[in-house]
């Protein structure tokens, strides 16, 4: 017998002894059940680009507190309400950390920003500034004039596309009507979209920037081959994206300081404006320039895609099912009465709309895996060891999709909400688009004045069909996961104007 014809059978049982160690290893340690992995990639193998789906699929066979491999990396893939719960409610304190990222660590300034800084003193002291000088329910409703201005040019450009009976590009239009609110509420001034006027400047900015924070980085899963983003080209590409935000950024920091902001009167101040006079003051720590800037990109980065997706993905229901269409619409016309306009005081009559956008952020929510977490410490959950400094994702796709917890789980069914007191806030763990806890989303109220007045206004001013004259079933559904999930392709749609 040739020896060498051995070695496959000798590999073979080194393989399964391996994998039996590591496995009743694990079981020893108490550890969350993990579907079967491959040397050297984990599970790597078993996600496909919408990760979300993948991670829901393995989670139905091993249950909803799952630990996944990729590469080097442990993961624990939480995908029920009720561990939802326990991480973020139970243990909210000692969850409210976020894992190392060397792209994001690169690009945010070393961790300056809000979003992914640790939990610690520096992170509540930002975040209680961006929460009073930005998000807060007092500054949201100062920024109302912002809202109705961007939403009279969105209408404008509506308007115009009525008399070709074209079809317009919705996702692009709301892309922007997002950015310029943002924008105007962080910086004080917008960026058309035309060339010359910065416009497009901050939209290659941006689109690289939300690129490279989808990328899932070789260097974190694999740290020894973290040379091999040298040789594709990953490393200069994140040192060439962020040396142009940086100059970009800078310039709005000068431009804010020749402008005398000491005398500009504080209602007037936009977030940079107050974020120097923080600075200026005696005890300005701990902003410094780099936390100015990573707090403009945090803005951008937190605030513009999430909210044009979940406007995008609402409209794209609305449209594949006309009997919520039509009854949305009544609803907000018969609210405006005969008044030529809708405006912000008519939108807590609105409940059917209220239904819809949770409906939509149930079935689409922009961030399906929120932002990951890491535990401080060792924990318990659902009986489970979970160790200090592993990576947690909150599948919140996969709960808002749970047959345990919706009837009718796929199906877009806003009514579902009239007759239940369940909300996105935070306390019900079966919806948690913005998360929860100390880490959950300080932008609720930001983004959904923006929404809920955007769908409102378009809503009310015209009806809407998809082009072609297709069936409203056949219109596209197909998903990309990038910084957000949002529609693979651009919403086209035909608006007339309701003229009755
Ligand atoms: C529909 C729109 C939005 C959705 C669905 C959304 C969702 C989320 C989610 C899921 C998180 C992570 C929560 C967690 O880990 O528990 C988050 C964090 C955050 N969001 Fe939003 N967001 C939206 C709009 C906004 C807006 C408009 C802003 C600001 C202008 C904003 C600012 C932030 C910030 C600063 C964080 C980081 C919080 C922290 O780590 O402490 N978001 N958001």
């Amino acid at each position: 017998m040739n020896p060498l014809s051995i070695v496959p059978f000798v590999l073979f049982v080194i393989f399964i002894a391996k994998w039996l160690y590591v496995n009743v290893r694990s079981g020893r340690k108490n550890l969350p059940p993990s579907p079967p992995k491959l040397p050297v990639l984990g599970n790597l193998h078993q996600l496909s680009s919408l990760a979300h789906r993948s991670l829901h699929s393995l989670a139905q066979r091993h249950g909803p507190l799952m630990l996944v491999h990729f590469g080097s990396w442990q993961t624990i893939v939480v995908s029920s309400a009720d561990a939802a719960r326990e991480v973020m409610k139970k243990h909210d304190i000692i969850f409210s950390d976020r894992p190392a990222s060397s792209i994001s660590r690169k690009l945010m300034y070393d961790y300056k920003d809000i979003a992914i800084a640790p939990y610690g003193e520096y992170w509540r002291q930002i975040k209680s500034i961006c929460v009073l000088q930005l998000l807060s329910a007092k500054k949201v409703r100062s920024f109302r004039s912002i809202r109705e201005e961007e939403v009279v040019l969105l209408v404008n450009k509506i308007e115009e596309s009525c008399s070709s009976s074209l079809p317009i590009d919705l996702s692009e239009l709301f892309i922007s009507l997002t950015k310029h609110i943002v924008c105007r509420a962080t910086i004080g001034k917008r960026y058309s979209d035309g060339e010359g006027h910065g416009g497009s400047r901050f939209n290659k900015l941006f689109k690289e920037f939300c690129a490279l924070l989808g990328v899932l980085d070789i260097a974190d899963i694999f740290p020894n081959l973290a040379w091999i983003n040298h040789f594709t080209g990953l490393n200069a590409r994140i040192d060439k994206a962020f040396k142009q935000f940086d100059n970009f950024l800078e310039e709005i920091v000068d431009d804010h300081l020749v402008r005398d902001w000491v005398a500009i009167k504080d209602d007037q101040k936009d977030f940079v404006d107050v974020l120097l006079t923080i600075q200026n003051s005696p005890d300005g720590e701990p902003v410094s320039r780099d936390t100015i800037k990573a707090l403009m990109l945090d803005m951008f980065l937190a605030g513009i895609d999430t909210t044009s997706t979940t406007l995008e993905w609402t409209m794209t229901e609305l449209l594949r099912h006309p009997e919520a269409m039509k009854r949305l619409q009544e609803e907000i016309r018969r609210v405006r009465g005969s008044r030529p306009t809708v405006t912000e005081d008519d939108l807590d009559k609105m409940l059917y709309l209220k239904a819809v956008i949770k409906e939509t952020l149930r079935l689409h929510p922009p961030l399906p895996f929120l932002i990951p977490r890491q535990p401080t410490e060792s924990v318990k959950v659902q009986g489970y060891n979970i160790p200090a400094k592993i990576r947690v994702m909150i599948n919140a796709w996969a709960i808002g999709r749970d047959p345990n917890m919706w009837e009718e789980a796929d199906e877009f069914r806003p009514q579902r909400f009239l007759e239940s007191s369940i909300d996105f806030k935070g306390q019900d763990f079966q919806l948690i688009p913005f998360g929860s806890g100390r880490r959950g989303c300080p932008g609720i109220t930001f983004a959904t004045a923006t929404i809920e007045i955007v769908l409102a206004s378009i809503l009310d001013k015209f009806d809407w069909e998809i082009p072609g004259g297709s069936k409203p079933g056949d219109l596209e559904v197909a998903e990309a996961l990038g910084a957000t999930l949002h529609r693979k392709l651009p919403l086209l749609v035909v608006a007339t104007h309701h003229s009755a």
